[in-house]
């Protein structure tokens, strides 16, 4: 499987299992984050929903870019695009915290990803970055619009996106990206970090979590997403996107 999850005293553990992808994001992991999220909706023992990459070398590589190659046409990618977009829409508005332990890597979608998610403990040696840009797209799973949401300075916001480059991270903890570094097991600094919040009762979280969320649908937080998922879909069609996209793959053969 490309995925796994599992519930262990209240904190339910999603892992993205496609290591020698670098954790890259094909359909299989798409429907296992749907089954995540109705798994959440279904069972109130879940406090906390973790999302983390299988191995010690990426978090998640963004899209399978073999995969998605073969998509050419706007039409095509807004297809793929908008259907991961929702699933990390349906992730961000969680009733639950949400925590991101980056293992390692987490570029282009797999920033995104984790930017959807409340909190963020990144491991000392992982970098991350929208390098979408390298590929010459935009986000388009909706990690810019959940990025300026995140309440990073704007400056330092923007400069993320545009950079379109991997940050180690001291310099994701001194923007304000990431909210904890890590040295070591991941396990152990998930708990150091959750140790605090458990002994909180759920339903506290759940109401500061909908505090946040009543704002996201007043400003109906969506259509932004979706407006962003149109543009990468836009610039998807570009030969400077395929001629990148096959690059990478090349040197990858
Ligand atoms: C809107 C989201 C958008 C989308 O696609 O929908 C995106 O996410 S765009 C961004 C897509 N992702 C990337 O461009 C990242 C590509 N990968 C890398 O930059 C590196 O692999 C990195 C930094 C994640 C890890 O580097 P490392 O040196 O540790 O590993 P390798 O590069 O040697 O990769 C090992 C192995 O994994 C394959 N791989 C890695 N990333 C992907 C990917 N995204 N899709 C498919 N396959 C991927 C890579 O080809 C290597 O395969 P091998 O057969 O061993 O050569």
């Amino acid at each position: 499987m490309a995925y796994h999850f599992q519930e262990q005293d209240g904190v339910l553990t999603f892992t993205i299992d496609r290591p020698e992808r670098r954790n890259a994001i094909n359909d299989e992991v798409m429907e296992g984050f749907k089954k995540v999220i109705t798994y959440v909706h279904d069972h109130d023992t879940v406090r906390f929903l973790v999302i983390t990459g299988a191995g010690n070398h990426a978090f998640c590589s963004g899209g399978d870019l073999a995969e998605f190659h073969s998509l050419t046409t706007e039409k095509q990618a807004f297809g793929m695009l908008s259907k991961m977009a929702k699933i990390l829409y349906d992730l961000a508005t969680l009733p639950v915290p949400t925590i991101a332990l980056v293992n390692g890597a987490a570029v282009g979608g797999g920033c995104e990803i984790a930017t959807a998610c409340d909190f963020r403990l990144v491991a000392s040696e992982a970098k991350c970055g929208f390098i979408q840009g390298t590929l010459a797209i935009t986000s388009g799973w909706g990690g810019g619009t959940y990025l300026f949401e995140r309440g990073l300075r704007h400056d330092r916001a923007l400069k993320m996106l545009v950079d379109a480059k991997a940050y180690p991270a001291g310099l994701l903890y001194e923007i304000g990206w990431a909210m904890r570094v890590f040295e070591g097991d991941k396990e152990a600094a998930l708990e150091a970090f959750i140790e605090d919040m458990r002994k909180v009762h759920p339903s506290v979280h759940k109401a500061y979590k909908e505090m946040e969320l009543r704002k996201w649908r007043e400003m109906e937080l969506f259509d932004r997403v979706m407006e962003e998922v149109h543009t990468c879909a836009k610039l998807w069609e570009s030969d400077a996107h395929h001629e990148a996209v096959n690059r990478f793959l090349s040197k990858s053969k």
